[in-house]
């Protein structure tokens, strides 16, 4: 479908473009950019609310700055369509996400407009910050930096370090605080509330309308003076005290909070704060999905809601034929309900994902016991940690490539002190369009250098109840890592009866007599299917789901390495380092000489793209298998990895 952008924005290829346009032409530059992007997401799929909630501040920032020189950095990235499309990329938009497409959030090799990469929240103010004291050090004080951030990222560590620096920082940076109220789901924690207060207080409102006055009075195209400036903080004292100010107790300069749907006001306060140096920060106000009533209503649902018809707002959901298989997340939050009716130490921890991981489910059900902590990754895990000492059995539900950021808690707070807190690692493995700053590539190899440590992954949803009902019982009483894909299982029937799954023990699916297949996680489906493949063409591989990485099932690794002399081990992540490398390990422990083969994702980046077309690059699908199973079988023996 070809998809055309309305008169004025076919004009704009780049904000040189834009800034060539009368400020009364901004607001109609406003609606053809929410409706490219309405068009688009409609019919190619993407993030969608957050987006259009920043229609306004994108071209408002593109039409005061001077970007690229001026440097923006875009907090999440999720929310960065309006600037792709008006930095060059309009016409390659409808590739957004797709393989070989560009990227659904900014990267620094996709142009010279994208001056961080992101994906993972709240690295904005840090990395703006970190610009502002490079151009200050090379004498560029001309030059502005300035990070979006929204309330949700707001909420984390990382932003809050950065803040703590930004205000005694000699540098020219900008914060522009994107206040909707949501994160994927309502923002949560005593920060939303203080911003909630902020934004409603009538004493607030009465700053904010005298900051707007003030700066009402200001000549147009004038220049914001130091005493200008001088006198605009002395009217913000007049009406609220410095300390009664978060940001201005972190010596920052507060301004707000503004309407950030209104473009005239939105272009000339940016325009006077240009010209304030050192820390400072915008507070606006916005409506998340603005411009499309339905998104405004459901924000959350409209975070990225798939394809649809824009005309009526249907989703479009496949209809199936038979019925389907669960996706792991709900699979993982309705039994997470099933064990805590049974346990009552049970306790559900999700930060900033209650409707992606799904414990939203037990968060209703259970208010006291599941808790949505914020994008807090450090502090979830910390705070299960501490739960866990007082005999509490946390499941802290975490997606994989998130779960990175707490690395250091993982270790300090939980493994050292061998806590048995259960870390459920959902999105593990190739995630897909999100791309290589989701895929959740690194936990295997990351998590399987600690000591104390069980990993396990499943190969389908009984297994995953087995998994979490076995982590859960007393007698475990280690830290538990079971980590799942993103989607759907493959068992229609999957509310089985609880086994337990005594931790390194895995389980043979096939016996075999030329090769044997092992594998880690639902990766173990695709080696069923190409086992079929396989067995057709007359050969006849084993295959073993080994369940377990840490400790790995050495009666069944005897009785492998003793029988084949030819071994594939497949996992979806990354092969330094994982699955395939504890295999060599202990190959080389025990002199096991047998021809092994590692496939898993290689060491580069992998890019976005489908699922199925990222695993049949990396080689892991199930015609990759069968195709690596064959040659092996042809070759002579070596080691190759
Ligand atoms: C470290 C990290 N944790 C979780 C996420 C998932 N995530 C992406 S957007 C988002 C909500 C962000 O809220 P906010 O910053 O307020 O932006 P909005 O969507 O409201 O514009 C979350 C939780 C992430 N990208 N990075
Ligand atoms: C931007 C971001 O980090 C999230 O919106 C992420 O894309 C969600 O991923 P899932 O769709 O797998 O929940
Ligand atoms: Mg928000």
């Amino acid at each position: 479908m070809n998809i055309t952008a309305g008169s004025l924005l076919s004009q704009i290829n780049y904000p040189a473009d834009l800034r060539k346009l009368s400020k009364d032409q901004l607001h109609q530059v406003c609606d053809e950019l929410r409706q490219y992007i309405i068009d688009v997401v409609s019919v190619h799929g993407g993030h969608f609310a957050a987006s259009l909630g920043v229609v306004e501040l994108t071209v408002a920032l593109h039409y005061v700055f001077n970007t690229p020189y001026d440097q923006l950095v875009w907090d999440v990235g999720h929310q960065a369509y309006g600037h792709k499309i008006l930095t060059g990329r309009r016409d390659s938009f409808p590739t957004n996400r797709k393989y070989k497409g560009i990227s659904g959030f900014p990267k620094r090799d996709e142009s010279e407009y994208d001056t961080f990469g992101v994906g993972h929240s709240s690295t904005s103010i840090s990395a703006a910050l970190g610009m502002a004291m490079a151009s200050h050090y090379k004498g560029e004080f001309d030059r502005q930096h300035i990070a979006v951030i929204g309330d949700g990222a707001m909420t984390a560590g990382m932003a809050f370090e950065a803040l703590n620096h930004a205000g005694v920082a000699n540098a020219n940076v900008l914060i522009i605080l994107n206040d909707n109220c949501m994160s994927i789901d309502p923002n949560v924690g005593a920060l939303k509330e203080y911003l909630t207060d902020i934004t409603t207080s009538p004493t607030y409102n009465k700053l904010r309308d005298d900051v707007w006055n003030l700066l009402g009075k200001l000549p147009v195209g004038k220049r914001f003076t130091r005493e200008m400036a001088s006198k605009l903080e002395a009217s913000l004292k007049g009406v609220v005290s410095k300390s009664s100010n978060l940001f201005e107790s972190l010596q920052m300069r507060y301004f707000g909070p503004i309407d950030g749907h209104n473009i005239t006001k939105l272009a000339d306060t940016l325009q006077d704060l240009k010209d304030i140096p050192g820390p400072k920060l915008l507070h606006i106000v916005t409506t998340k999905g603005k411009g499309y009533a339905l998104a405004e209503k459901d924000q959350t649902t409209w975070h990225a809601p798939g394809l649809f018809d824009k005309i009526t707002g249907e989703i479009f959901k496949k209809i199936p034929d038979r019925p389907q298989p669960p996706k792991y997340q709900d699979v993982f939050g309705h039994t997470i309900i099933e064990l805590a009716e049974k346990n009552d130490k049970i306790i559900g921890i999700t930060p900033a994902m209650p409707s992606g991981s799904s414990l939203k489910f037990m968060m209703e059900k259970m208010p006291d016991r599941a808790f949505d902590v914020g994008i807090c990754e450090q502090h979830a895990v910390t705070l299960s940690a501490g739960m866990a000492t007082q005999g509490m059995r946390v499941f802290c539900n975490i997606y994989s490539s998130f779960f990175q950021r707490a690395f250091d808690q993982a270790v300090h707070d939980v493994a050292i002190q061998d806590l048995p807190v259960v870390f459920c690692l959902d999105r593990a493995g190739l995630v897909g369009e999100d791309g290589p700053t989701h895929h959740g590539a690194y936990d295997i190899a990351y998590m399987r250098s600690i000591p104390n440590v069980i990993i396990s992954a499943p190969m389908n949803e009984e297994e995953l109840r087995n998994l979490m009902y076995s982590a859960q019982l007393e007698e475990n009483t280690h830290p538990y890592v079971i980590r799942y894909p993103r989607g759907q299982g493959v068992m229609p029937e999957w509310r089985t009866p609880f086994k337990a799954i005594k931790a390194g023990t895995g389980r043979k699916i096939r016996d075999g007599k030329d090769i044997a297949i092992l594998s880690i996680g639902h990766i173990g489906n695709f080696v069923t299917e190409a086992c079929k493949e396989l067995i057709s063409d007359g050969l006849q591989p084993a295959h073993y789901d080994m369940r377990f990485v840490k400790p790995l099932d050495e009666a069944m690794l005897h009785e492998v390495f003793s029988k084949f002399d030819k071994v594939i081990t497949v996992e979806d992540g990354s092969i330094k380092g994982g699955f395939g490398s504890a295999i060599l390990e202990f190959m080389a422990e025990h002199h096991y000489t047998s021809k092994i083969r590692i496939l898993g994702i290689p060491d580069r980046i992998i890019e976005h793209g489908k699922p199925d077309e990222l695993f049949r690059e990396c080689g892991y699908d199930p015609a990759g298998i069968a195709r690596a199973t064959r040659e092996m079988l042809r070759e002579k023996i070596t080691v190759t990895i």
